[in-house]
C-alpha cells in the first residue's frame, strides 16, 4: 500500500492543504514496521530487583557526555525496578540472540529469562551479556514521559566491545542476521 501525507507548504505560489491528518495507531505500527533496527537487551540490577526486556526503542544522543536513550513502556512489568535502580547495561544482540530476544520481549518470568545466558558485570552492577556485539554500562541520568512510553536518558560510564560477532537487525516484524565484512 502506498501512502501520502499532506504538507502544508511555506512557499506562496504552492497550493496549502490544511487538512489534518489523524495516524491511527496501527497504522503507525505498521510504518515503523518498514524501519530496520538494532535490538538490545536492557538489563538492571540493584535495590528495585534484577529485570530485563528486549528493546529496538534505543538511539546515540550525544558523545559529550556518552548518551544513549531508551524508551521504556510505562506498564512493563520490569519499569519500576529500573526507575529505583537509577542505572542499566544496553546489550545490543548478536545475530545467534534470537531466541534470547523474545525471551526478554514475552511474559516469560525474570529468573527465566536470565537463566538463559551467561552474564557478567561491569562498573554499575547490571547484567553484561557476555557475548553481545556491544554493551554499555551506563547511569540513568534524566527520564521523560512521553505517552505511554518514559524516555531514559543514559550515560555510559564502561563499555564491552565483541568485534568478531555478527549483527542482529529486527525488520517488518522478523529478525535478521547482519553480516560483518571479512577479509576475502
Ligand atoms: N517501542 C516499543 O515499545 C516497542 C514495543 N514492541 C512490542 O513488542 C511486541 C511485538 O512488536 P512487533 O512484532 O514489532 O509488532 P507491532 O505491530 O506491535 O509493532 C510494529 C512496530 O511498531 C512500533 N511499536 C510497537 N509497539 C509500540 C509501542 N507501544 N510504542 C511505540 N512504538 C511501538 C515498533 O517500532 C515496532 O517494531 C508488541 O507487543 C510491541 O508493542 C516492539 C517494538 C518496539
Ligand atoms: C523486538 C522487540 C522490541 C521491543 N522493543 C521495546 C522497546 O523499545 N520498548 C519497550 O518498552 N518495549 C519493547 N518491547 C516489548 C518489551 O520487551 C516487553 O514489553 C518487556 O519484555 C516487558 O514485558 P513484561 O511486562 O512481560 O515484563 C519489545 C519487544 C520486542 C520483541
Amino acid at each position: 500500500m502506498q501512502t501520502t501525507l499532506n504538507a502544508t507548504l511555506p512557499a506562496t505560489d504552492v497550493p496549502v492543504v490544511e487538512k489534518q491528518v489523524a495516524v491511527e495507531k496501527q497504522e503507525y505500527r505498521d510504518a515503523m514496521a518498514h524501519l530496520g533496527s538494532a535490538v538490545n537487551i536492557i538489563t538492571t540490577d540493584g535495590p528495585g530487583g534484577r529485570a530485563g526486556f528486549t528493546a529496538s526503542a534505543v538511539c546515540s544522543v550525544t558523545d559529550t557526555p556518552p548518551t544513549l536513550l531508551v524508551c521504556l513502556n510505562r506498564s512493563a512489568s520490569v519499569h519500576a525496578a529500573f526507575t529505583q535502580n537509577q542505572v542499566l547495561c544496553v546489550n545490543t544482540l548478536a545475530d545467534c540472540h534470537e531466541s534470547l530476544s523474545n525471551l526478554f520481549g514475552g511474559k516469560t518470568p525474570m529468573e527465566q529469562r536470565f537463566e538463559a545466558a551467561e552474564w557478567a558485570r561491569l562498573a554499575t552492577g547490571s547484567p553484561i551479556l557476555t557475548n553481545a556485539l556491544v554493551s554499555f554500562d551506563c547511569k540513568i541520568t534524566q527520564i521523560t514521559s512521553v505517552g505511554t512510553h518514559d524516555i531514559l536518558f543514559c550515560e555510559a560510564v564502561a563499555l564491552q566491545r565483541n568485534d568478531d560477532r555478527h549483527g542482529l537487525v529486527y525488520f517488518e516484524r522478523r529478525y535478521h542476521p547482519l553480516m560483518r565484512q571479512t577479509a576475502c
